[in-house]
């Protein structure tokens, strides 16, 4: 998916989070957005999404060269973030099967697969309000990325993650972001290393 964003900007109440936003995603590359806390690197995620419409400017998602109609976006990305919650009343494996309900998972993976993936044994009838933090993490992580979609956002990746979890999610990238447009936000080295474009969203602060 390619994304273009042209003079973008976003507030909210009076505050001004990002001003003229002009940005292209390319298609294929993989994107680190930095920024200290409260700068708005989930503000842009969430418009990269087309989850936030933008107080002004135009964003476009293009898929094969074909505008997405804006509501159709969703369907082509895979979202994993600290504010976007599981559904707890689930055990592991319904998580699963829900989620394939609505997105399915790459080619060659199944739910057996991804059991196995998680490195979670004996969890499957978990439910995963029971889960620690970095079971949940490891459950959104694995989930994003094994999901058959040409768009991956990943806010604060490694979260709850220890250096096991945090090794566990490099190797998830390796074995499948493949060719997918990738955009990782985080202040957090390890979480975007293997991107090829960084860059701040401080340039986006200025009047
Ligand atoms: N729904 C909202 N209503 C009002 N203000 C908001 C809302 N969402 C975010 N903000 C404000 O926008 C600013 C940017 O927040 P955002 O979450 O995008 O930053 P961030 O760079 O991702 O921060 P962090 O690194 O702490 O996660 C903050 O000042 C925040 O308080």
């Amino acid at each position: 998916m390619k994304i273009e964003l042209e003079k973008v900007a976003k507030r909210y109440r009076r505050e001004w989070i990002l001003r003229k936003v002009d940005l292209t995603i390319e298609a294929g590359k993989r994107y680190a957005i930095e920024g200290p806390n409260g700068s708005g690197k989930s503000t842009l995620l969430r418009i990269l999404s087309g989850h936030l419409t933008p107080s002004k400017g135009k964003i476009r998602h293009l898929v094969d060269g074909q505008v997405i109609d804006p509501d159709q976006v969703y369907r082509h990305l895979s979202y994993a973030a600290p504010y976007i919650e599981l559904i707890e009343e689930l055990t592991l494996a319904e998580a699963l099967r829900f989620h394939r309900r609505f997105k399915e998972f790459l080619p060659g993976l199944d739910d057996e697969v991804i059991l196995e993936l998680l490195s979670l044994p004996g969890n499957s009838s978990k439910l995963v309000r029971h889960f620690s933090s970095g079971m949940k993490q490891r459950l959104k992580l694995a989930l994003a990325l094994c999901s058959d979609t040409s768009f991956l956002l990943l806010d604060e990746p490694t979260t709850n993650l220890d250096q096991q979890g945090i090794d566990w999610y490099l190797q998830l990238v390796e074995r499948f972001a493949g060719d997918r447009t990738v955009v990782v936000a985080s202040n957090v080295a390890v979480d975007f290393g293997f991107c090829e474009e960084r860059f701040s969203v401080l340039q986006y602060k200025k009047s």
